[in-house]
């Protein structure tokens, strides 16, 4: 399996200088598990700390890399383009873009927090972001809406059976969205309605709309251009506004991200992707060596240039995902005298019956157990696996 974060915002956030900074990875060729020729899809990484060294050992990744102790574990990032107000309603790219948000699993919403682009994308000043915020839930929302109605309408006319349960009828209008119907009624009971839709209000129901949306597609900000002061301004002020505290916002310069990644590249500074320093070693100018300097204050203030901490407050934090390595009888090393050659990540909890089959998918009933190589205890079926778990899967076969 691999996860798909989905890049939203309007025009001119700054959106492609995000994707293209979290792809500009310079990894060893062979890296990549996936192929693309699609522009907008393209490999980001996420970082999990390596387990091999606590093994004594130093690992040799098949896919993504690990540098300073930190594997950086491959995921699908997607440029879902054509945000516009009415998206929903199938305007412009409209279409298109529900797709794309359709198969993302996470989203992370660029907002230019410097208010220097309106909400049409154009250039401006002073413009709230809390409005870009909020436009975006009520697009979603709305599009949610509409599918929700369907499914009303579908249970009244009883398309698929007239004994159905409402939540039945709900559940498959919202397949796309990964709803199952026992989640469905949770949402209907938890607003404290009864599972009767003629009851539900039209606020009722853009309030179930907006709570399954909340579940299904969960979000972070990436408060972009924080390289700026008006950003940081912006930034100080919304993190502090307890209507906020539901979101995580986290602070990105994805210019300086790519700064320091062709810095790297081009051998002048020594820098690890979200790491909140560097080092130069390379020749520079007065000029450059400011450029430097200046980038060194943004990410020893705000830890890193936040691209790759969006990323994983999006993965880890909001959707949960853990992050689980395939281990061996001999701990970390595999037959082929490989370490640690894999890192999977994981839907959240995830046991080990789940990862069995993620690994053999033809196991069938043959799972015996699991054994957490750290410990070298044996683990049942059902057992929850967490996150840096490194586990040897036996079976009949
Ligand atoms: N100060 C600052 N400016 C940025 C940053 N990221 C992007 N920009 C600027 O914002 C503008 C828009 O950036 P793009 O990456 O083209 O934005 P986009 O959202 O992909 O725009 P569209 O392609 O029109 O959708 C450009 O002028 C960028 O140079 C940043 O981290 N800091």
């Amino acid at each position: 399996m691999s996860y798909k974060i989905g890049l939203v915002g309007k025009p001119s956030v700054g959106k492609s200088s995000f994707f293209n900074a979290a792809t500009m990875n310079d990894v060893p060729e062979g890296a990549y598990p996936f192929t693309t020729i699609d522009p907008s899809v393209g490999e980001a990484y996420v970082r999990v700390e390596c387990a091999a060294p606590e093994f004594g050992e130093t690992c040799t990744p098949e896919t993504g890399f690990c540098e300073g102790g930190t594997r950086f574990v491959p995921t699908k990032l997607v440029d879902v383009a054509g945000l516009i107000p009415g998206a929903h309603e199938g305007k412009g790219l409209g279409n298109q873009f529900l797709t794309d948000l359709n198969e993302a699993d996470v989203l992370v919403h660029v907002v230019d927090f410097s208010g220097t682009t309106d909400v049409e994308g154009e250039a401006t000043e002073g413009h709230d972001p809390r409005e870009d915020i909020a436009f975006l839930e009520d697009e979603l929302d709305q599009w949610y809406l509409g599918v929700l109605e369907k499914g009303i309408e579908r249970y009244r006319t009883g398309y698929h059976g007239a004994d159905k349960d409402v939540e039945v009828s709900l559940a498959e209008q919202m397949d796309a969205f990964g709803i199952t119907k026992d989640e469905v009624k949770q949402v209907v009971l938890a607003q404290g309605l009864d599972l009767d839709p003629d009851t539900w209000t039209e606020p009722d129901r853009l309030e179930l709309a907006r709570e399954i949306r909340k579940r299904t597609k969960p979000m972070v900000v990436a408060a972009n251009k924080m390289d700026t002061p008006e950003a940081q301004a912006n930034f100080a002020e919304i993190t502090a506004d307890p209507d906020y505290d539901h979101l995580t916002v986290v602070p990105v310069s994805a210019h300086a991200e790519k700064a320091l990644k062709k810095a790297d590249e081009a051998g002048v500074v020594d820098y690890t992707p979200g790491a909140s320093d560097f080092e130069v070693v390379g020749d520079v100018s007065m000029e450059q060596k400011t450029g430097l300097e200046r980038i060194r204050d943004f990410v020893t203030e705000y830890e890193g240039t936040g691209v790759q901490r969006a990323l994983e407050a999006a993965l880890f934090g909001e959707l949960g995902a853990v992050a689980v390595f395939p281990g061996s009888s001999k701990g970390v090393v595999t037959d082929e005298g490989k370490v640690l050659r894999d890192c999977f990540l994981l839907p959240p909890n995830s046991t080990t019956e789940d990862f069995a089959y993620f690994l053999h998918t033809d196991i069938g009933d043959g799972l015996l157990h699991g054994i957490d190589c750290r410990s070298k205890r044996q683990i049942g079926a059902d057992h929850e696996l967490d996150h840096r778990d490194v586990v040897e899967i036996l079976t009949t076969n």
